[in-house]
């Protein structure tokens, strides 16, 4: 146990002795006498400071020298209130400076210029509140239920949830959790037979099934600490007010929220701080109502509030929730054709980002590769600073992607995910729920974190890891009645603290002012794109990227990447839009001549009526559709986007396949990675 110290128990000492008393004249004011002991000393160091500050004021009065050096003193000792109690909580810390500063302050007055109706007044008035607060905060610190369950979790328990023959070697009570460390019978149970019994134990002790959790000694297969969490801390509601750290780095913590014993609940996307590992991805699950759309606002919250980071976001909920939040997005598209732009985009832009934090030195992306580029030792050139601009971390947010992920393919996910990672890149995918028919296996498992909110108890396998679950975690015991509860699995955070629920801030509608103000700060002071993740998004999907509408009004880089020319770095594309009747065709085969039968297809039996086409006429429609598509934005395509238009000049689907292979033939467009899937190459690439 890392913390011997019970005070708890202590407390919980003094409650008993001052219940104890007679109830004779003599023994009554005996035990009032005996109640109110606990809690006299900071009356009587108010007293003892009065009586000081009257005997400093005889030598003080009238001596300037005097005054400076008690002004001095108050302020130093204050200072070293606040750094002696670093180690305590944060309520602790504040109060104990600002009660030190207070009388200090009052000290020094009296000091000064003795008593009168001032000094008088802030004695018995401030010292009374004073001493009385910290009256409260003894009384707040004895926690009935954590004795109770202490008290109750004895060999009795045990025995009682069929664990006879553990032993509890030691057990520590602090205010709202009671830590009992097991020892099992060697040779005849397991950790695992703890893990089976936390159900009985939380029934035994009649807590709620979150409140126990067992973290297994991961050196041992019969020891580990029990935990049990008697009073749902979590219960109060606690208002999102502003991000914790703007102006910050992404590589900061985001804060999101806090954990049951009140420890802020946060997480790194560019991966963990101490492993110094590549970035992760983040899984946002949780049932309607759950808590999940507020959850994520205070991950979005966090990440635009920090100075080196650009979003790109799809919401196919037309921005309901992020609403405010959108002209701080470099990009932000609804969802269809849109998203699957993005994706195509988002995969093109991984090898050139890779491509520059390699020639620049850097294994994985750090906060210093944001920065213009004046370090020899991250340079693209020989021996001195290249000056190269700095490549801000790039975000990709996909809401409700279920659809998104069935366009992309799991291959094309699993393999752009892995890769992302090391390109200063996360994805965030928001689910309802992480079913096998929303996300497959491999695909959950290229998403190293997740923040799973209240779900369908069915689902708890996909949303959070096996030993996760056997340590106590259960988010299907909450649905959607505990909205905001959530567990994070994620790089950073200590695996023990995996199985702890914790709660996200709710945002209100006061919220969406801040939100707003957020924007503006990042659009005035947040990054903005670099060059080559522009150019490489334009190369890709060209006037989509270029011509994107966001808040920003900064176009230097969509000016840049006009003249991108390199289309080896969005040579992949991804959508899972595809006809059966196109499955079957593989993109990336070689393209042979067209077969013989299609080549009678050709305009042969137009319906009667269709337009009378002649074959360049035909093939000049197609070409125009294609840019219309393109000035449109929408830069992949399949056969059966462009049928509807076809068919008013009398052309069937085979003469459109055979168009398309023309066109791959052209480079007008390039095989994706889905089979019958098409990336419009941007006019403008070819210049
Ligand atoms: N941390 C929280 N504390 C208390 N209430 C919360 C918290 N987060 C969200 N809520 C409330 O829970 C309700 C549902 O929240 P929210 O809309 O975020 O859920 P959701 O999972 O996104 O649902 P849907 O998918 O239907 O949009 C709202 O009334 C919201 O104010």
């Amino acid at each position: 146990m890392s913390k011997p110290k019970d005070t708890a128990a202590e407390s919980e000492r003094q409650h008993r002795e001052t219940l104890e008393g007679s109830s004779t004249g003599k023994g009554i004011a005996a035990w009032v006498a005996h109640r109110a002991k606990p809690y006299t000393p900071s009356w009587i160091l108010t007293g003892a400071a009065g009586v000081a500050a009257s005997a400093a004021w005889v030598p003080a009065h009238g001596s300037a020298g005097y005054g400076v050096g008690l002004t001095l003193g108050s302020v130093a000792l204050t200072g070293a209130t606040w750094w002696a109690a670093k180690a305590t909580g944060p309520q602790r810390r504040l109060h104990s400076a600002v009660t030190v500063a207070a009388g200090s302050s009052w000290f020094t007055a009296v000091a000064l210029s003795g008593w009168n109706s001032f000094t008088f007044g802030a004695f018995w008035l401030g010292g009374s509140v004073l001493a009385l607060s910290w009256n409260v905060r003894q009384v707040m610190r004895r926690n009935p239920d954590a004795v109770q369950v202490a008290a109750d979790a004895d060999g009795t328990l045990l025995e009682k949830v069929k664990l006879a023959g553990a032993k509890i070697r030691n057990m520590e009570v602090e205010p709202n959790r009671v830590t009992a460390e097991l020892v099992l019978p060697a040779g005849e149970m397991t950790n695992d037979d703890v893990t089976r019994s936390l159900g009985n134990i939380a029934s035994a002790l009649d807590v709620a099934p979150t409140a126990v959790r067992y973290l297994p000694d991961p050196d041992s297969a019969r020891r580990g600490d029990l935990v049990i969490v008697p009073r749902d801390m979590l219960s109060e509601v606690v208002e999102w007010e502003m991000p914790t750290h703007v102006g910050g780095s992404i590589a900061d913590p985001l804060v999101i929220g806090r954990y049951d014993d009140g420890t802020p609940l946060m997480l790194w996307l560019p991966g963990d701080p101490k492993a110094g590992r590549n970035s992760t991805h983040l899984l946002i699950c949780g049932i309607s109502g759950s808590g999940k759309g507020d959850g994520a606002l205070n991950v979005l919250c966090e990440i635009l509030g920090r100075r080196d980071v650009i979003v790109w976001l799809s919401d196919p909920k037309s921005f309901q929730d992020f609403g405010p939040l959108r002209p701080g997005l470099d990009w932000a598209v609804e969802g269809g054709a849109p998203t699957e732009t993005m994706v195509t985009a988002l995969q093109a832009v991984i090898p050139a980002r890779t491509r520059w934090l390699g020639a620049h030195g850097y294994r994985q992306w750090t906060p210093q590769a944001a920065e213009p580029q004046t370090d020899p030792a991250h340079s693209c050139q020989k021996g001195r600073a290249c000056g190269c601009e700095g490549m801000p971390f790039l975000v990709g947010w996909f809401e409700e992607a279920a659809n998104t992920l069935r366009f992309m393919g799991e291959d094309a996910f699993t393999g752009a995910a892995q890769e992302a990672r090391s390109a200063g890149m996360a994805v965030v995918i928001s689910l309802q729920r992480p079913s096998h028919d929303q996300i497959s296996t491999s695909t959950r498992a290229s998403l190293p974190s997740v923040l799973a909110f209240g779900l369908d108890a069915k689902d708890e396998g996909m949303a959070l890891p096996g030993p996760v679950l056997d340590a106590g975690a259960h988010p299907g015991a909450w649905g959607n009645r505990r909205p905001g509860y959530c567990y994070l699995v994620t790089p950073g955070v200590d695996e023990q603290r995996y199985s702890a629920p914790g709660r996200t801030w709710r945002f209100t509608g006061r919220a969406a002012r801040v939100m707003e103000q957020l924007a503006a700060w990042a659009v005035r002071n947040g990054a903005k794109v670099d060059p080559v993740t522009a150019k490489a998004a334009a190369a890709a999907v060209g006037k989509a990227y270029t011509e994107r509408s966001t808040g920003q009004t900064d176009t230097e880089a969509e000016d840049g990447a006009s003249v991108y020319v390199n289309d080896d770095d969005a040579e992949t594309g991804a959508d899972g839009r595809v006809d059966a009747e196109d499955a079957d065709l593989d993109p990336n085969a070689e393209l042979g001549a067209v077969p013989a039968a299609m080549a009678n297809w050709t305009f042969a039996g137009e319906p009667a009526g269709g337009p009378d086409f002649t074959p360049e006429e035909a093939r000049a429609a197609m070409d125009a559709i294609v840019a219309e598509f393109e000035h449109n934005g929408v830069m992949v395509i399949g056969p059966k986007d462009v049928m509807e238009h076809a068919a008013r000049f009398g052309r069937k689907r085979p003469w459109v396949s055979g168009e398309f292979r023309r066109m791959v033939e052209d480079g007008r467009l390039a095989a994706t990675s889905k089979a019958g899937r098409y990336r419009i190459v941007p006019a403008m690439a070819g210049v």
